[in-house]
């Protein structure tokens, strides 16, 4: 079959061009307001002053956009100073004809963060500061009974492991579907999905009844397959080493989740390393950079972050955060972070054959990993490369050379975007009608609104 196309920006009654046309105005003018806030709050007149032109750069990046401007190339010293990989310019010397709303979604997209953040990289002051900082933090904040409910989760099922006798396989598959159920489902608490979320809308996602009722929400399910897989190199490597990589989304509740899931793996004794994988600049709003890992496990020892009131919830939250603390101090826990993951290079360029933007290292580390999984739905976009596929395209078609190239993967995607693989056939017509209803003109959109998820998997 041809590979079909990439979305654009100007697909008609896609939820691509939704995007681009109101919610990246919308992204920016959030970034605007808070870095009117975060001036106020610096000391030095230096401090405004670097401030103030990035504000005014980004005021010029949302008109640039309401403008429908073409993408323009950044300068050297943009390149230099802000330390741009080349990958960007050597795309649009190939597309000079892309604007903002006639564009493949995903390198505009990725372009957009990266555009932000050459503005902050400019100026001494404000070079490391993340823009999107304030807004993880509320929402992490305001997942209080989520953080919560899972930490008293994990202090249950973890005694549960300590008790099981070693070859109680059915008990550990239970609670390896449970942990990779939570971490999916925590990818559903998106920040720029939900730009005006009550704790109640934190709360209902993030509650264990709602994970009840969100099985039928899986379109796909490969957890069995991947247990299966996990069970095999655990066998074969007998007494070695068994990696598992998380190829991160968001920070926050979703990290949290994720680091669960490695907390439960590597309590199992199936998995003795996990190595997470974070973003070395701020992205997409709320994706996982290194320091964010260091603030979440502050977060979870703060009694005025999460002012819990019970002593059972309190040391819930402590048990987990020292685990976690352990495991790094161990070196069964490692964080990495690297430019590739914010190019505008999608995954199949994960392979021997991308050698210049770090595609190939990567490909190579990841050889050595047992499954990697990937979270979230941008990670999805870029391993099926954002493609108009058929709905019923198989997963491993979509992936390109990531299904024979020698990576065991797991993809844990809640749907937020027009691209997707690997349904039944009759599954996207009876969605579709279904959305129709209250969305009318708008029915395909059910695979962009984080409610229904697909958990595929691919062995090498
Ligand atoms: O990777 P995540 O955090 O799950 O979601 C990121 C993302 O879905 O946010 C926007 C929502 O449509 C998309 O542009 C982008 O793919
Ligand atoms: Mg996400
Ligand atoms: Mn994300």
């Amino acid at each position: 079959m041809t590979i079909p196309g990439r979305f654009m920006t100007d697909d008609k009654g896609t939820f691509g061009e939704h995007t681009a046309h109101v919610r990246w105005p919308v992204i920016v003018q959030n970034a605007i307001d808070d870095m009117k806030t975060a001036i106020k709050e610096v000391e030095t007149q230096d401090g405004k002053t670097q401030g103030e032109s990035i504000k005014k750069g980004l005021v010029s990046l949302r008109q640039e956009i309401l403008d429908d401007a073409v993408l323009r190339p950044f300068s050297e010293q943009e390149v230099l100073v802000g330390r741009v990989p080349l990958s960007f310019n050597e795309y649009l010397s190939q597309r000079k004809d892309a604007h903002w709303f006639n564009s493949e979604w995903l390198f505009s997209e990725v372009y957009l963060y990266r555009r932000i953040n050459v503005l902050f990289r400019f100026q001494r002051l404000w070079a490391d500061f993340d823009i999107f900082d304030r807004l993880k933090q509320s929402t992490f904040e305001s997942s209080l009974y989520g953080v919560t409910e899972l930490a008293l989760r994990y202090r249950s099922l973890k005694s549960q492991l300590e008790k099981r006798s070693a070859d109680d396989d059915e008990t550990l598959k239970l609670l390896f579907k449970e942990f990779v159920d939570i971490s999916l489902w925590g990818n559903a608490t998106d920040l720029s999905l939900l730009t005006d979320a009550t704790i109640e809308d934190i709360k209902s996602i993030q509650g264990a009844k709602v994970r009840q009722e969100s099985e039928s929400k899986i379109l796909v399910n490969d957890t069995l397959k991947a247990w299966e897989h996990l069970k095999a190199e655990t066998t074969t490597t007998a007494g070695g080493e068994v990696r598992v990589d998380f190829i991160l989304d968001n920070s926050g509740f979703e990290l949290y989740a994720d680091l669960m899931l490695a907390a439960f793996l590597l309590q199992s004794k199936m998995v003795t390393k996990c190595i997470f994988h974070a973003k070395d600049i701020p992205y997409m709003v709320s994706d996982v950079m290194l320091k964010d890992f260091d603030i979440l496990l502050k977060d979870l020892k703060d009694r005025q972050f999460f002012p819990v009131k019970d002593e059972l919830s309190q040391g819930a939250l402590d048990l987990f955060a020292d685990d976690i603390s352990d495991h790094v101090k161990n070196g069964r826990i490692e964080f990495r972070e690297n430019s590739f993951w914010t190019t505008e290079l999608d995954y199949w360029n994960l392979d021997k054959t991308e050698t210049k933007y770090n595609g190939c290292e990567i490909f190579q580390d990841l050889l050595n990993s047992n499954l990697v999984i990937f979270k979230g739905d941008l990670n999805y976009r870029k391993l099926t490369g954002d493609r108009k596929w058929p709905r019923t395209t198989k997963f491993c078609e979509a992936i390109g050379p990531l299904a024979t190239n020698g990576i065991s993967l797991l993809s844990l995607r809640t749907c937020k975007a027009d691209v997707q693989v690997d349904l039944p056939h009759g599954v996207d017509e009876e969605l579709t009608k279904l959305w129709e209803k209250d969305h009318p003109g708008q029915g395909s959109w059910w695979c962009s609104s984080g409610k229904w998820a697909v958990i595929c998997f691919s062995a090498k």
